[in-house]
């Protein structure tokens, strides 16, 4: 298939606003490729790179940005192209591997016609503009190989993502659903929660239900097939090697063919009680000297969910019963501490649970998760029946740009540009901040940012909308010099959240509402 019908679609897509229409589109689409191209039209349409990160930054994309190099007349580009010279880009290395780049990208602009070099450039530059695409693509290929939506975004969520299943279903049907089940050693997209007010209003929301605490570490899901133990983060990545002692917690479980669903946390050998997230994101982050990592700040994994256990999955069970399982498996120490409510119209199990979380912040956790008791696993869904209360409200945003530090912060990217995702797919800028960043974090965030740079004006340095933050603040207050005609109103970092993807941030509509 040619880049340019993907760019024409994409085109398309973004100018019909009927979500109906959006999914028809996508669905001649998918019918037109071939199923062993879908991965890549998935990808590009919603300007994803299978690559990953391939160093292309702001020194090569400003020698092609159009009218730098003149579009071809005709379209001649196929995605096996585009696909191969991504590759090759994602391999250079050393010395003049500026230059080699820049003569790939070069190549590959000078190959693309106008509307193909829009394209290219979106993609390499992480901007896309298309409202919640995954979600509209999934519906398109169900469309397209006739198989119920539902059923194809189960499948989708066990396998943990759309493009091997999209490929598989549009080559052989609805059979091939069937493969994509539950399997241990396959992660799949854990399930998330609602925001509820207080532990009370979780509560009267959902009957008989289970109080638990909130941990405030990195989720985990583990994975154990005899010998053979994997741990994944909660966007799925492998971080097996980087914490030997959850997969000693998870071979010293006397059973096997599990998948556990938990937190690493770190507690204070002095005081027992929990250290910041942001160390323990940095020992988790750490990737070269584990061992080191390791000796200094040991981790402990603390489980909340079984999805599986001697090799039978346990999803569509209600959650009381599979934390009898987990009560099977693990010790106290190793599982969250949860009071259950089972009788929501006493009003004393309703104070005892308000207590709960109230020792529960005075241990120095982050809140509460109030869970059906009845309610199943939904993999890769917020869902309904699992609501968490924290004390202070905190909004997820994604860095746009940064500014350049002076003074004591000189040579670092200091002052964040923060932007809400908006319904059309993009970014609206809400402020910017630079308040509660530690030495360590802007440090951290120098680099990373510096990775995701594709402009630079010597002052502010826009970046690949990807990197997430935590943000607290004061309340919104109208402004005429942001784009929403909203700001937040003493706005300051709480942490990074390179677990979270951009897609996940918040939107404006769910800010403006909330405030
Ligand atoms: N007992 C628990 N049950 C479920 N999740 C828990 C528990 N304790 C801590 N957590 C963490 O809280 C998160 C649940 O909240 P949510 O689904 O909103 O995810 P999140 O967006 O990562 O949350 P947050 O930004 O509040 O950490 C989980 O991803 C997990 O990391």
């Amino acid at each position: 298939m040619l880049l340019a019908r993907v760019a024409e679609v994409s085109r398309e897509v973004a100018a019909v606003s009927a979500r109906s229409r959006k999914i028809r589109l996508l669905a001649e689409l998918f019918a037109e490729a071939e199923p062993e191209e879908s991965p890549l039209v998935i990808a590009y349409l919603s300007g994803r790179l299978p690559q990953g990160r391939i160093g292309v930054g702001w020194s090569v994309l400003k020698e092609v940005v159009p009218p730098a190099v003149p579009p071809a007349e005709r379209p001649g580009l196929t995605l096996g192209r585009v696909n191969e010279t991504m590759t090759e880009l994602a391999a250079v290395s050393g010395a003049g591997s500026r230059a080699e780049r820049t003569r790939l990208v070069h190549a590959l602009f000078a190959a693309a016609t106008d509307d193909e070099q829009q394209l290219l450039l979106r993609l390499l530059t992480g901007e896309v503009r298309q409202g919640a695409l995954d979600a509209v693509a999934l519906e398109g290929v169900a469309q397209a190989a006739t198989v119920p939506a539902a059923e194809l975004r189960r499948a989708v969520m066990l396998e943990g993502s759309l493009p091997p299943v999209a490929q598989a279903v549009l080559a052989e049907g609805a059979t091939a659903l069937d493969r994509f089940t539950l399997r241990v050693g396959n992660p799949v997209q854990p399930m998330l929660a609602h925001t509820a007010a207080s532990v009370t209003e979780a509560i009267g929301a959902l009957g008989p239900c289970v109080v638990e605490e909130k941990l405030d570490g990195i989720r985990v899901q583990v994975h154990r097939r005899g010998d053979d133990v994997r741990v994944h983060t909660r966007s799925l990545d492998d971080i097996t090697d980087r914490l030997p002692e959850v997969v000693a917690t998870a071979r010293a479980v006397p059973a096997d063919g599990f998948i556990l669903d938990g937190e690493v946390i770190a507690l204070d050998p002095a005081t027992g009680r929990p250290v910041s997230f942001q160390s323990i994101a940095s020992r988790v982050g750490s990737r070269t000297d584990v061992a080191g990592a390791h000796a200094t700040l040991p981790l402990t994994a603390v489980f909340f969910d079984v999805l599986a256990a001697d090799g039978e999955g346990l999803i569509d069970r209600p959650g009381q019963e599979r934390h009898e399982v987990l009560a099977g498996l693990l010790p106290a120490s190793q599982r969250v501490r949860r009071l259950v409510v089972a009788d929501p119209a006493d009003p004393a199990q309703v104070e005892a649970a308000e207590r709960f979380f109230t020792d529960t912040l005075a241990r120095g956790h982050e809140g509460a998760l109030v869970k059906a008791l009845d309610a199943p696993y939904v993999a890769g869904r917020r869902g309904r029946t699992w609501l968490k209360v924290k004390p202070v409200h905190t909004l997820d945003l994604v860095v746009l740009a940064v500014e350049r530090g002076h003074g004591r912060r000189t040579g670092l990217l200091s002052n964040l540009h923060l932007g809400a995702r908006a319904a059309d797919g993009g970014f609206v800028m809400l402020g910017k901040t630079f308040k509660g960043l530690s030495d360590d974090m802007l440090r951290w965030q120098t680099e990373r940012l510096g990775e995701l740079a594709v402009e630079d004006d010597g002052f502010t340095v826009r970046v690949r909308p990807e990197l997430v933050v935590e943000i607290a603040y004061d309340g919104l207050q109208a402004s005429t010099r942001y784009p929403g005609g909203v700001t937040l109103r003493f706005a300051r970092v709480l942490r990074h959240r390179p677990d979270k993807r951009a897609s996940e941030a918040d939107t404006v509509e769910d800010i403006i509402g909330r405030s």
